[in-house]
């Protein structure tokens, strides 16, 4: 299956981390660092009625090659410049085409607060991502069990990141709502082990989530109805990658998708 894969190589890629990455080292630097930019703050003062994680991906293990002409900085200046609440970045190299480098190089020249996108299954990896500049990791539920879920997600916030944790079933969801830590939660209507894609996901599973979670429907979004069916359904957010990408004019696209910024930042 292609999840065990991807975590098989994350396992290869942890095992170099750990030859090249002393925890001490890196917390002296981490110190020295300026604070990360809220990122689920980002999206509970959205620009638009609902908020918009807009992702920077050259490629993923169901499409292949996605956009051919890809120069990560640029998309995410188009994505700021149409007023892209958060962005999100594929650093991980042999399944999406993507790299910390990308994630580094945005940072310089963006203000958006940044998700690092990659499959985080060692806590040297948490580290890594404050160090290359995100201001958010991913956590996923379906390859983490409920201790890694925990514990990762309190370095990640003692490091002064934001955490999307994601799920895409009921068991993942309760598992995350039982740990009793996560405010931003992530529903994506991929199957990562099938690459299946429902919307429909969505809708069950926010439906459980109780009040105060900023909830975010990810992947497969690519419509108007889209949209505006996953904000019936309760999210406060979506994150877009592939629609963009096949898109020749980004800001444009941003703007046909959520329409206009009308910065209505609600409250939880
Ligand atoms: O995108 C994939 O094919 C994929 C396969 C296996 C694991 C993860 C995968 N994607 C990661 C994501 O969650 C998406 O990049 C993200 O939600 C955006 O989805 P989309 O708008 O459909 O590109």
């Amino acid at each position: 299956m292609f999840l065990d894969r991807i975590v098989a190589t994350k396992r290869e890629e942890v095992e170099a981390l750990k030859r090249t990455l002393s925890i001490s080292e890196v917390e002296r630097t981490i110190s020295e660092l300026p604070p990360c930019r809220g990122f689920e703050q980002a999206l509970i003062g959205r620009n638009r009625p609902v908020g918009l994680i807009a992702e920077v991906k050259k490629a993923s293990p169901s499409k292949g090659l996605i956009r051919q002409d890809f120069h990560p900085v640029s998309l995410a200046q188009d994505y700021e410049l149409a007023g892209t609440d958060c962005i999100s970045v594929l650093t991980d190299t042999d399944y999406f085409q993507g790299s910390n480098e990308y994630l580094k190089q945005i940072r310089e020249q963006v203000k958006v607060p940044l998700l690092r996108k990659d499959f985080t299954i060692d806590e040297r990896q948490i580290y890594e991502a404050r160090i290359i500049g995100a201001d958010a990791i991913l956590l996923i539920a379906a390859i983490l069990t409920k201790s890694e879920l925990s514990s990762f997600y309190t370095l990640a916030r003692d490091l002064g990141m934001d955490v999307l944790v994601e799920v895409h079933n009921r068991p993942e969801l309760e598992t995350v709502l039982d740990i009793g830590k996560a405010t931003l939660i992530g529903v994506n209507n991929r199957d990562l082990k099938t690459f299946f894609t429902d919307l429909n996901v969505t809708e069950q599973l926010i439906g459980l989530m109780p009040k105060g979670i900023v909830a975010v429907s990810e992947s497969a979004i690519s419509s108007v109805d889209d949209v505006a069916f996953v904000r019936g359904a309760g999210a406060q957010a979506v994150l877009v990658g592939e629609h963009f990408m096949r898109q020749a004019n980004i800001q444009e696209a941003v703007n046909e998708l959520l329409g206009p910024v009308t910065k209505e930042g609600a409250a939880r």
